[in-house]
């Protein structure tokens, strides 16, 4: 009997209904050189074959041309209005309290049930679609290192505790309960909502502006559902010199070159720590993504398109062969044009 084909229909348009809309989101701002990361990061969801897209929030700064680059690269773009650090609190750095806070516009986005934030400078190197499968109502992300000069502010630098190796320096009891577990906001999984959303932005006018600005914020504001998952899902380049014990370079999905001198697109290798094998190694694994045209959105849209018109010809071909023994009355598919 030949199938149901109104039933089918039906049932697959309920299903797509039904189907919990899910993307990548990144971040940014101004008219300097992001909007490579941001092409970069494009390509390499592209290469992975994750079924998302890649939403850019853009601060009104990002100039057209750059806004033109990213459409042309199959990114979903949407502009954000900026949001300002509390009120009398920065003097200087305004920029960078700016660009970090304006990231909080992301849980307005509730067009999508469930997101998967990454920043311009990260890759990803294996497909990660699963994360979007974790249980609802958590914030997962990776646990930060706190070994590097940029912690030196900390309490957890200056006694050399850190919460990828806890047990190496003991937190010291005088100094009161261990901190909480500490995340790298350059990477998490969430869920936009808008209740979150205001209740982020009000807190936010109350909390003062501190080093890692959305970072201290964001682990503040999600304390009791924060959930780690495992380094491979953000690879904070400093674990590699670190705590190379903790990291299994094989199995790495996510790359975050985040270290000073690392972001590949300005990499010369001077820097401190810049100059090792790994490093060399996974800025040209990003270069390889980026330069690859292959994976450029009018190319990979041209190669859909091709596969598309094959099964549209094995259809046809294999529906004639049907006619001609008696199985099903000829239909003309439609034309691929
Ligand atoms: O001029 C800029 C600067 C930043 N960004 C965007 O903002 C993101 C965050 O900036 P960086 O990646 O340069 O900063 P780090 O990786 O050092 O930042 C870490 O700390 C920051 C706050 O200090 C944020 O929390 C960030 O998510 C976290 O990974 C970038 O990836 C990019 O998406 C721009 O678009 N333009
Ligand atoms: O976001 C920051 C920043 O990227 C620093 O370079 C790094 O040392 C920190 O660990 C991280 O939290
Ligand atoms: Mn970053």
């Amino acid at each position: 009997m030949a199938p149901d084909i109104t039933t089918a229909a039906t049932t697959n348009l309920a299903k797509a209904a039904s189907t919990p809309s899910r993307a990548f989101v990144t971040f940014l701002a101004g008219n300097g050189d992001y909007v490579k990361g941001v092409v970069g990061l494009a390509k390499g969801l592209r290469k992975v074959k994750s079924k998302y897209p890649l939403v850019v929030a853009i601060l009104p700064d990002v100039p057209g041309e750059h806004r033109q680059i990213l459409v042309s690269q199959g990114c979903t773009v949407k502009e954000i209005e900026p949001v300002y650090p509390p009120e009398n609190q920065t003097q200087f750095a305004m920029a960078y309290y700016v660009i970090n806070y304006s990231k909080l516009r992301i849980w307005e986005f509730v067009e999508y049930s469930k997101m998967i934030y990454l920043d311009g400078d990260i890759q990803v190197f294996e497909n990660i679609d699963h994360l979007f499968d974790l249980p609802d109502s958590y914030f997962y992300a990776v646990m930060d290192c706190f070994c590097e000069k940029t912690w030196s502010h900390s309490p957890q630098y200056k006694v050399g505790y850190c919460q990828q190796c806890p047990d190496k320096v003991k937190w010291p009891a005088e100094l009161g309960p261990k901190p909480a577990l500490y995340f790298n906001a350059g990477m998490f999984v969430y869920e936009p909502n808008l209740s979150t959303y205001h209740e982020l932005l009000k807190t936010l006018k109350t909390s003062p502006t501190t080093p890692f600005a959305e970072q201290d914020f964001l682990n503040m504001f999600f304390r009791d559902i924060y959930r780690p998952i495992p380094p491979i899902y953000n690879l904070v380049l400093a674990l590699l010199w670190r705590h190379p014990e903790n990291i299994d370079l094989e199995n790495v999905k996510v790359v975050h070159y985040c270290a000073a001198g690392s972001k590949p697109w300005r990499y010369t290798g001077e820097e401190v720590n810049m100059d090792r094998e790994d490093i060399k190694i996974l800025v040209k694994k990003w270069w390889d993504i980026y330069d690859d045209e292959s994976l450029d959105y009018k190319n990979t849209v041209a190669s859909r398109n091709a596969e598309a018109g094959a099964e549209q010809r094995n259809l046809q071909a294999f529906l004639e062969a049907l006619s001609e023994v008696g199985v099903v009355p000829c239909v003309t598919a439609p034309s691929a044009a």
